[in-house]
């Protein structure tokens, strides 16, 4: 094994989980030369994941043990293998052979995450055209741009298409896409290596940071007062910072106020899930891009019943693909039904008009029968709208069903519950992120 190599992964032995290290840097092969070090992944997929998720900290590391930049090359192959094909044969020993030219700046961005492979519906056209505006007019339009919202909604595509697009206006541009693990993992390298003026440097001469669920930063105060700073000095000279958050960040606990009042500067936008006919074409996008064929039937079969997230819906996706390649048989909704079979059981199981008022009473802390009966202070009466409003969007139950197993109510009590709580929902924060959280439950 290379030297160098030993050294770093002793240095990220400490910042990283035995598994995460044994998964997928231990299998790495390395060669180290004059030029750099050249890393061998088993196969692409541990690729692309050591790129996305540890590169940085591996380029970081070595700076510090080099003293100063060392360049990384990531293949597939093995070390004795012969290093991919040159274009010319060479007939020169391997140490004269020019290293394949490093790209100028690391940004980390997946190319596939781009505005067009991405689906707009109502749940998420704010959230993608400030990005587009953003990565179009790069620290001028919205500083920072906030995007917020449950899980698998789309929020780290929006971000990466943004960096990509600005690439894709100036390819000299220096964005930098990080998860905010990577931001403390550095940090934390920093610190022991007693480095913090080359940390600061180095997050300080980007033209755009983009840093991915900063919910993490949660209770880690060093890293706050660090970021803190960060985020002044590029906001100050208008460099484009963009966040991610798993809810509207003054909601997360244990995030100092003063970082919370500087998110708020920008623009936050919430990344709400989408609609039925949202799933069903993202559904079909997907598909289209991984050469699956799938019909819209299939699509409005999983649309409607996986409502909990993309990322969800997506695995469906790929499980039938594998099985329909395995099996050699055609994507039918029957073939669905039969493959999906457990999975749509767990999603439809939650789903139920009972349930819903259970998960809600529970939420909100009031008893069942409380949120049933025809009291209506409001202590009772919004959960009850909640519920309601729930129901008519989780169930195919009609207004007159709904309203008669909430205590015999009528349908327009429904219909006006719906409206007022999908106004609230739009309108104030702490009521969107009750209902996203409710929904989360109901559909995780
Ligand atoms: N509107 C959309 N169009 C196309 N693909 C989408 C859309 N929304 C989400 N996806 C896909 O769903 C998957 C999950 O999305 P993503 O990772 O961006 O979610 P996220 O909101 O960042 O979640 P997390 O907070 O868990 O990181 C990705 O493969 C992404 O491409």
């Amino acid at each position: 094994m290379s030297d160098l190599w030993r050294r770093c992964l002793e240095r990220l032995e400490g910042d990283l989980s035995a598994e995460d290290l044994h998964t997928w840097l231990m299998p790495l092969q390395a060669r180290d030369d004059a030029d750099g070090l050249q890393l061998f992944a088993p196969n692409s997929y541990t690729l692309d994941t050591v790129r996305e998720r540890y590169l940085a900290q591996i380029e970081w590391v070595l700076q510090q043990l080099n003293g100063k930049p060392w360049p990384v090359r990531l293949d597939v192959g093995s070390n004795s293998s012969r290093p991919a094909a040159p274009a010319k044969p060479v007939a020169a020993p391997r140490a004269k052979v020019a290293p394949a030219p490093m790209p100028a700046f690391n940004h980390n961005l997946d190319p596939h995450y781009t505005f067009e492979t991405f689906v707009e519906g109502k749940s998420n056209q704010l959230g993608k055209a400030a990005a587009m505006q953003v990565a179009t007019n790069p620290g001028r339009a919205y500083n920072p741009l906030l995007l917020y919202g449950g899980t698998g909604l789309g929020k780290t595509h929006l971000m990466h298409a943004a960096g990509n697009l600005m690439l894709e206006h100036n390819p000299a541009f220096k964005v930098m896409y990080l998860r905010s693990e990577q931001f403390v993992g550095s940090m934390i390298e920093a610190l022991r290596a007693k480095s913090m003026d080359e940390f600061k440097r180095r997050f300080r001469s980007v033209d755009a940071l983009l840093i991915d669920d900063i919910q993490f930063f949660a209770g880690k105060d060093t890293t706050q007062e660090e970021f803190f700073h960060t985020f002044n000095a590029l906001f100050e000279s208008k460099q484009q910072i963009i966040l991610t958050c798993d809810r509207y960040p003054k909601e997360v606990d244990k995030l100092e106020p003063r970082l919370k009042s500087r998110l708020g500067w920008g623009l936050s936008v919430a990344i709400e899930p989408p609609d039925f006919e949202t799933r069903a074409a993202i559904l079909l996008a997907k598909a289209h891009e991984k050469g699956v064929a799938v019909d819209e039937n299939v699509a409005m079969l999983l649309a409607k019943r996986i409502r909990s997230n993309v990322r969800d819906l997506e695995g469906a996706l790929n499980t039938l693909a594998a099985r329909a390649n395995f099996y050699g048989k055609p994507i039918t909704t029957d073939f669905a039904e039969e493959t999906l079979r457990d999975l749509l059981a767990t999603h439809a199981q939650a789903i139920t008009i009972p349930n819903i008022q259970k998960i809600t009473a529970e939420y909100f802390n009031v008893r069942l029968q409380d949120l049933l009966s025809k009291r209506r202070v409001r202590s009772l009466a919004r959960p009850r709208q909640i519920a309601m409003t729930l129901s008519k969007e989780l169930t195919e139950h009609s207004l007159p069903e709904i309203g008669e197993a909430f205590g015999g109510r009528d349908h327009t009590t429904v219909m006006h519950a719906c409206k007022t709580i999908r106004k609230f929902v739009e309108t104030d924060a702490r009521m969107r992120q009750d209902w996203e959280q409710l929904i989360r439950t109901l559909t995780g």
